[in-house]
């Protein structure tokens, strides 16, 4: 997979580049390019914004440096567009899983109240734009939700987790939340290891873990049992 960021801000993309998404990147499994906007001015200041029309605070980012950008960054290769925004569709683990398997993502990054929607208008001809938002509160610009969703997609691809079994068992992959886990020392200030995962009883560690994803999950979020498909709680969840 190839995947390219435009931003004013290159060095919000740092991150990018540690860890387990570095180490991608130096395996290959994944190709990073991070592009500054303003390569594509031509104005003595550079200027990426302009005032909305029709009025109203702040500044809208200008189509024209965007077009340049993206058609430089774009090529004739095609790719999926993403453009991060308070207004975007809800991203989610689907959504990730959706993604890995593109060839290509680019991800244009917005700042100020946003970027001149001609730039989405115009590009929705060429190939897929997806406009998503990451959650229900207000960042300053595309850069942190960039790095949320290229970690969120790049972890899912082959080669790329140590462990890949946990792709598939995360959170959200079977509709619940994942339940408590724990490790040595077997107490700890006083709080000890529940029993039933050194029992070494298979099935009682199955049944339990389930319980306490199911639990968790009607406390904290109602809303994706809700969501399950009628089949998903067999009768032993159902008498949880
Ligand atoms: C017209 C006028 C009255 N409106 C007044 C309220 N404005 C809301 C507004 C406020 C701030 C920003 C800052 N910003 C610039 C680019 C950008 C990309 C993503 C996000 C973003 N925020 N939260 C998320 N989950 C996001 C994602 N993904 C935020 C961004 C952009 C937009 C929109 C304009």
């Amino acid at each position: 997979m190839r995947i390219d960021v435009v931003t004013i801000f290159p060095g919000y993309l740092a991150p990018l580049r540690e860890a387990l998404l570095g180490r991608a990147i130096e395996a290959g499994l994944v190709e990073l390019g991070v592009h500054d906007l303003r390569d594509w001015t031509h104005d003595v200041h550079q200027a990426v914004d302009d005032s909305p029309y029709g009025g109203g605070p702040g500044m809208v980012m200008r189509p024209q440096v965007w077009g340049e950008a993206l058609d430089a960054v774009l090529g004739e290769e095609p790719a999926r567009l993403v453009v991060p925004t308070p207004a975007g569709r809800p991203f989610t683990q689907a959504t990730a899983q959706a993604w890995a398997a593109e060839e290509r993502l680019v991800f244009a990054c917005g700042r100020y109240e946003g970027i001149d929607q001609r730039v989405v208008d115009a590009y929705a001809d060429r190939g897929p734009v997806d406009e998503v938002s990451i959650g229900d509160y207000v960042l300053v610009g595309g850069e942190v939700a960039v790095l949320v969703m290229v970690e969120a997609v790049v972890r899912l691809l082959p080669g790329v987790l140590g462990n890949p079994v946990s792709a598939q068992e995360d959170s959200f992959s079977d509709g619940l939340l994942e339940g408590p886990a724990y490790t040595r020392p077997v107490s700890w200030r006083g709080l000890d290891v529940p029993d039933v995962l050194r029992s070494g009883n298979h099935a009682a560690i199955a049944r339990w873990r389930r319980d306490r994803a199911l639990e968790r999950t009607a406390a904290r979020r109602p809303d994706l049992l809700d969501a399950l498909p009628p089949d998903a709680l067999d009768r032993a969840d159902r008498a949880f």
